[in-house]
């Protein structure tokens, strides 16, 4: 037995480093060879075992060890990457450094059995001969050796073959699952065709079912249980460089309401995005659902329910939770991780916001990520409709986080390109809530953040009759209400303006105010329309329509990792003004000329390397990076940090 001698500091770096947490907490090996003496991060002393083959690089490059079956090899490297200082394991994966190890548990990588059923490093079919020799995993695969590019073709034909969104939606979970460089692979070659899977409109129903579909679960779960112990569940999460988290506590999910835990779909179908949109790696995102119960009675009695069982719960219970919570991750993670809150209900939302955005780097997706895909959206339909921004006007159905957040970005714009006072700019902008236009004889009993657009005007009950007295060029749907641009709405649009732009922003398909044929019907071609979840080519008169998607997802993945490139530590309104500046300028003659107001899907890695090259410029410019030197080329650096989903060669 070949014993490897280690000098003090060494002991000292892997009491952080090489601590593995198992039932016996001892680590045991058939395969005999090296015992290597270590010490766990709770200070007691254990014998590791590790195999000869392993003993190299052991001694090269820090501890390997094996479980009783020969199945875990544990590796301590110490090679910088690109983006945030990690490091790369032995496949190459970005991981923590060892100051960013501050948990129990460490670094461990699978080989044999279990590598298979890892789906950080599983490759299936894809593993080569070497690999297979490599990492024990002879005979446990059929002899083909299969490209990635063919795993791709199959799973893409696999896939095609359910006709129902819902079972897309599974059959893509369970390769999440299994072969994560494989899923994001098919994400990324087929983003148009999956984003409307992974993401709205799917993810809705998927939110919907969640109990039922339910296999393994997805993300970390916070709940009331929780209370008094946040680090601790944070510390339970295997990854330790986390470098977004997208948090819900389920109230609002898209526009379908309370579906309390059942929310957690959409952290996992945003971070998803991250990865393929925004180039984040999948070990850096770690999805969170706050569970305080739900009001969902439905729920309440569903057998197969996940969540709590019982009422939400509200006031300070509420609020000590989530200030548990933001410590915590702060504590955990450090200031630079980005908290982007999803699909909170109003109240909390705003709140949260304002709270939280003066001490944690924090955005909220559906106020500020909807914002600013709205205003690029509008920015570059100009083109068509002609006039500045200043010169519209606009009207909105919906006074909540998105209608608020994007008429309030859209204030600022004109503001900036006027130079006239923002409550000036405000005033050409109309909001309608369930009561009516949002009048200033209502000021006394609105919520705070519809006030300043509380305008003077005479009571106005109706969408309807909100047109015809405001008369808008811009009508923006943001209530999660479907159906509520009526024929006779659209048609006053359209005789109101030659090319009335038309936004039914609300999610998913279900709750869409209007569906792009009727918006083409209704204004007889005429109208510029976008939706927050897809519609498909339109055919009138023999002409065909198509329409652009105006979703947050064309700006957070970019957003995201301009924020975390640069180190930011705080968000800026001009960072979203900024990214909807780059969006904007994405779209081609050629979108123009088929009358859409946003580039297509298919280039979305090239266009968030843009809005994050944006995004961070701004924050270098406004003093708020901490990733210092600033990089010279921004865009190229953006790139360079994109994770790829193409197989890693395994030494
Ligand atoms: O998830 C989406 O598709 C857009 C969004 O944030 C919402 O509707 O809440
Ligand atoms: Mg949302």
């Amino acid at each position: 037995m070949l014993s490897l001698q280690r000098s003090s500091t060494f002991l000292a770096r892997e009491q952080r480093l090489s601590s593995y947490r198992d039932l016996t907490g001892t680590y045991r090996s058939k395969r005999r060879d090296v015992s290597v003496s270590v010490r766990s991060s709770g200070g007691g002393e254990r014998t590791t075992r590790a195999s000869a083959s392993a003993s190299a690089a052991a001694a090269a490059r820090g501890i390997v060890m094996e479980s009783t079956n020969g199945s875990v090899i544990k590796e301590v490297v110490d090679r910088k990457s690109t983006v945030g200082g990690g490091v790369q394991d032995a496949y190459g994966e970005d991981r923590a450094t060892e100051e960013q190890l501050v948990t129990p548990w460490s670094v461990t990588v699978a080989s044999g059995y279990s590598l298979l059923r890892d789906p950080h490093h599983n490759k299936g079919l894809g593993f080569t001969e070497k690999e297979r020799d490599a990492h024990y995993l002879r005979g446990l695969l059929p002899p083909v050796v299969a490209t990635q590019e063919l795993q791709e073709r199959k799973a893409m034909h696999n896939l095609r073959q359910y006709e129902v969104p819902l079972q897309r939606y599974m059959a893509m979970m369970d390769l999440q699952e299994t072969n994560e460089r494989l899923f994001y692979k098919l994400l990324i070659d087929h983003v148009e065709e999956l984003l409307p899977i992974v993401y709205t409109p799917t993810v809705g129903e998927a939110c919907q079912k969640y109990g039922s579909i339910f296999k393994r679960p997805q993300g970390l779960y916070i709940s009331l249980k929780e209370k008094g112990k946040i680090l601790e569940v944070l510390k339970n999460w295997p990854e330790k460089k986390v470098q977004v988290i997208v948090v819900t506590d389920g109230e609002r999910i898209l526009g379908l309401g309370d579906l309390g835990c059942q929310g957690m779909g959409i952290p996992v179908g945003k971070l998803s995005l991250y990865t393929a949109l925004g180039g984040l790696r999948p070990s850096a995102c770690l999805p969170i659902t706050i569970d305080v119960g739900t009001n969902n009675e439905k729920l309440l009695k569903d057998e197969f329910y996940i969540g709590l069982r019982q009422r939400r719960a509200r006031g300070q219970e509420y609020a000590e939770l989530l200030e548990e919570f933001m410590s915590a991750v702060k504590q955990n993670y450090g200031e630079k991780v980005l908290i982007q809150f999803e699909d909170f209900a109003n109240h909390n939302a705003f709140e949260l916001l304002e709270k939280y955005s003066k001490t944690h780097l924090v955005f909220n997706d559906d106020i500020q990520g909807t914002a600013s895909v709205v205003l690029a959206g509008i920015v570059a339909a100009l083109k068509l409709v002609g006039g500045s921004l200043a010169d519209q006007r606009f009207l909105f159905l919906g006074a909540g986080e998105a209608g608020t957040g994007i008429a309030e970005l859209i204030a600022l714009e004109m503001s900036k390109q006027t130079n006239a006072p923002l409550e000036e700019c405000r005033k050409k902008i109309w909001l309608v809530d369930s009561k009516g236009l949002i009048v200033s004889s209502r000021v006394e009993s609105l919520q705070h953040f519809k006030k300043p657009w509380a305008h003077e005007h005479e009571p106005v009950k109706t969408l309807l009759e909100a047109v015809q007295a405001i008369k808008p060029t811009v009508l923006i749907g943001s209530s999660g209400v479907g159906q509520t641009f009526t024929k006779e709405v659209v048609e006053t649009m359209a005789s109101l303006n030659k090319k009335p732009l038309i936004l039914s922003l609300s999610n998913p398909t279900s709750q869409s105010e209007c569906t792009a044929e009727q918006a083409y019907t209704w204004s007889e071609g005429r109208a510029i329309f976008a939706s927050g979840s897809p519609f498909g080519p339109v055919e009138i008169n023999g002409k065909t329509f198509l329409s652009g998607q105006a979703n947050n997802a064309y700006i957070f993945p970019g957003l995201g990792l301009g924020l975390i490139m640069s180190g930011a530590i705080r968000v800026h309104d001009d960072m979203l003004l900024a990214a909807s500046e780059a969006l904007a300028s994405q779209v081609a003659q050629e979108n123009f000329d088929a009358g859409l107001i946003y580039p297509p899907f298919t280039n979305i890695r090239k266009i968030s390397a843009k809005i994050a090259a944006k995004v961070a410029e701004k924050v270098y410019d406004l003093g708020l990076a901490s990733h210092l030197p600033r990089p010279e080329n921004l865009e190229k650096f953006a790139e360079s940090c994109m994770y790829t989903p193409i197989y890693r060669n395994y030494r």
